[in-house]
């Protein structure tokens, strides 16, 4: 049987940055190791300051390593030559938070700059308009930035950024200046991107949302290393630090649900051998056939209060807060049933949100 190698396009070995100022050194990138595969849209996802602009600015060597391997395409970034590295740049495209548009030029004009002196005038004006159409913007060619919406400047700069037909692109914090509706819009485009031209994506965020709705792949980056990383589903599915559990519980609301449950009279009046869980999953087992399961095979009454599936990748991921009733033995025997069938269980404690 042929087998399909994952093909790295971007191998960053024990990269290191270290900023050295006056007064104090800020160690922004500690070591790290990541391998992005050709295809994938990995997320790297950490709270401000973390470094996720810093380790993603060592791909391009807009920023240089204080230490460390850094390959891209092939090619050993750190030994070319200025000249060489200016068009190793061309295959790597990038788009920014506040998009670095030149407000004095008009959107074609924005878009057709990395191409001047490199194409005739004619390529040129068909480039741009393909580029134009592919994002979405083919009528307003002629207009300027100050008159676009933030989502429509966000599409020129991805046109800009793919105008030198990258292999990759990188996505720093592209979405944190749009409100949910147009970010959702412009991670589609990206992810259409990565569909129609094999586009390898590096999307930077604070927001795991946006991780969720397009990665395949995720680092989670805390005081300039990545402190876990996998596939999407896996990662959510068994996250093992507190902090990637915590990006995972802001995709649904996790604290404020757990607020309102516990306020809700069938918690307040738990009897002793009542247990309050909450319940994760990945795939196919859903909330229905798990809770007649539990009362057929079990003798044990599922109370649900709070429920939220999503799809990831095409894969329901659940998370349930439940109150399970029964005989502790019953019980005992619901929980192994869960474990077996991949199902976490969290025990909460009601006196402990309450107070949070
Ligand atoms: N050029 C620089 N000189 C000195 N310190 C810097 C420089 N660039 C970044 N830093 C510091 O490095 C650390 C990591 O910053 P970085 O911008 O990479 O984080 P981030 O995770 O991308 O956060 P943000 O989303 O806020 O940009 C921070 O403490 C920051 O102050």
């Amino acid at each position: 049987m042929r087998q399909i190698m994952a093909e790295s396009v971007i191998t960053l070995k024990q990269v290191d940055v270290n900023f050295v100022e006056k007064k104090r050194s800020v160690h922004a990138v500690d070591h790290v190791d990541l391998t992005v595969n050709r295809g994938d849209i990995y997320g790297i996802v950490g709270y401000s300051g973390a470094g996720k602009s810093t380790l993603v600015r060592t791909i391009n060597l807009l920023q240089r390593p204080t230490s460390g391997a850094v390959t891209v395409l092939g090619q050993d970034m750190l030994a070319l030559t200025p000249k060489q590295l200016r068009l190793e740049r061309r295959r790597i495209g990038m788009i920014f938070q506040h998009f670095n548009l030149m407000n004095s030029r008009t959107i074609a004009d924005n878009i057709a700059f990395p191409l001047r002196g490199r194409k005739s005038k004619a390529e040129i004006a068909k480039k741009v308009a393909d580029l134009l159409d592919l994002v979405g913007l083919a009528d307003r060619a002629g207009a300027y930035p100050a008159e676009l919406s933030g989502g429509q400047k966000q599409r020129v700069g991805i046109a800009r950024a793919l105008a030198s037909d990258p292999e990759i692109l990188i996505s720093d914090e592209a979405t944190s200046a749009l409100d949910p509706k147009t970010t959702s819009a412009i991670l589609d485009l990206l992810q259409s991107l990565n569909e129609k031209l094999g586009l390898t994506i590096v999307l930077i965020t604070h927001e795991m949302e946006a991780v969720k709705q397009i990665c395949n792949r995720v680092a989670v980056m805390d005081e300039g290393r990545i402190i876990e990383r996998g596939d999407l589903l896996q990662i959510f599915a068994q996250p093992q630090q507190q902090l990637t559990k915590d990006f995972i519980d802001t995709t649904i609301q996790l604290d404020a649900a757990l607020k309102s449950v516990v306020a809700q009279p069938a918690v307040q009046n738990l009897k002793p051998t009542d247990r309050l869980v909450r319940l994760t999953y990945v795939g196919d087992s859903t909330d229905q056939p798990l809770v007649a399961t539990l009362y057929k095979e079990y003798n044990v009454v599922a109370n649900i209060l709070f429920g939220d599936i999503q799809i990831l990748q095409g894969t329901p991921f659940g998370n349930l807060i439940i109150v399970l009733s029964g005989a502790p033995a019953d019980l005992d025997r619901t929980f192994a049933y869960l474990k077996a069938n991949d199902v976490t269980v969290q025990p909460i404690d009601p006196k402990e949100v309450a107070n949070s």
